[in-house]
């Protein structure tokens, strides 16, 4: 059978230091993919709301229009910044996440927020600059953790509703989706029974469940799945509303560490092998020894659009 990473790849997540403001953030983000380019990246990932505060208030302030596609460069400054970077960078760019506006039908032009419908969205472009890839959050952060934490992404975003996986032609399949997603390990199963190589979670943590539940759920999904995983979060500032985590970590298919930052801004490089898929995959065969006369196959049910 032939192998899921076709060849070896060098991934490279980008724990940036975002601020409230926005054209900085972008060329900040440049900086450092380069950066991250000339330490031989091929693949590059941005933090979750890469390009603004993350919190309910700000969604809406910062929110950009990316349908129909291609937006303007008014419409969707980050659309265009993220494009232009990839190419400029010849890397394949996991543009980490924006919050995205949908102008409701009714809304023409009454401006007011409640007309519109707003999504944590994650745009992947090619080394070309060419968009492949848009995945809008599935599971929206709903958490109360009396006393320490409460959050509430429902309150103005809405959910996506699909799995998203994107072909690279020289490397193969990976998948992304953000943050919160990464609780719901189904997702993750699917994409690596359809063939996914690396699940990718552009994601920002918080101090409550981060030092308990971060690594543990990426090298859990990790060893659920035998395949790499990558997150990357925003550093940690403890002047904004919301404190991240950090800790931007890749994970081998045998769930080991390869790389992991603290909460200051960084870069990963992290060499993701060819073959060591196949060679986890043998040593433990749980892939040949599921028992879908006992449960279903999750990738086989429902529903699922490529
Ligand atoms: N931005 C998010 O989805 C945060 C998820 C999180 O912190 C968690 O504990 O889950």
């Amino acid at each position: 059978m032939s192998q899921l990473l076709k060849k070896s790849v060098k991934l490279a997540l980008v724990q940036l230091a975002s601020t409230s403001d926005k054209a900085h953030n972008l060329s900040h983000a440049r900086t450092k993919v380069l950066e991250a380019t000339k330490q031989g990246a091929n693949i590059v990932v941005l933090p979750e709301c890469f390009n603004s505060p993350y919190g309910t208030k700000y969604f809406s302030q910062y929110a950009e229009t990316l349908l129909p596609s291609p937006p303007t460069k008014e419409q969707s400054p980050s659309f265009h910044a993220l494009s232009a970077l990839a190419k400029e960078a010849g890397v394949y760019l996991v543009g980490g996440s924006i919050p995205e506006r949908v102008a409701s039908p009714s809304s023409s032009g009454s401006g007011k927020p409640s007309d519109e419908t707003l999504y944590n969205t994650s745009l992947t472009f090619s080394p070309t600059g060419e968009l492949l890839a848009t995945h809008r959050k599935v599971h929206l952060f709903d958490i109360d953790i009396p006393g320490k934490i409460t959050f509430k992404e429902s309150e103005v975003l809405t959910p996506g509703n699909k799995i998203t996986i994107v072909d690279l032609p020289e490397y193969g399949k990976i998948a992304i989706a953000i943050c919160y997603d990464i609780r719901f390990p189904e997702l993750a199963t699917i994409a690596a029974r359809k063939g996914a190589f690396l699940l990718l979670y552009p994601g920002a943590f918080n101090l409550t469940t981060g030092a308990l539940h971060w690594e543990l759920l990426a090298r859990g999904r990790a060893i659920d799945n035998q395949v790499y995983v990558g997150l990357c979060s925003p550093a940690r500032d403890m002047g904004a509303d919301y404190n991240a985590w950090g800790h931007s970590l890749v994970v081998d298919p045998n769930a080991e560490v390869l790389e992991q930052l603290d909460d200051k801004e960084g870069i990963v490089v992290s060499e993701l092998k060819a073959g060591r898929i196949e060679e986890v995959r043998k040593g433990i065969p749980v892939v040949t020894q599921r028992r879908f006369d006992v449960y279903p196959d999750v990738s086989k049910g429902g529903r699922f659009e490529e």
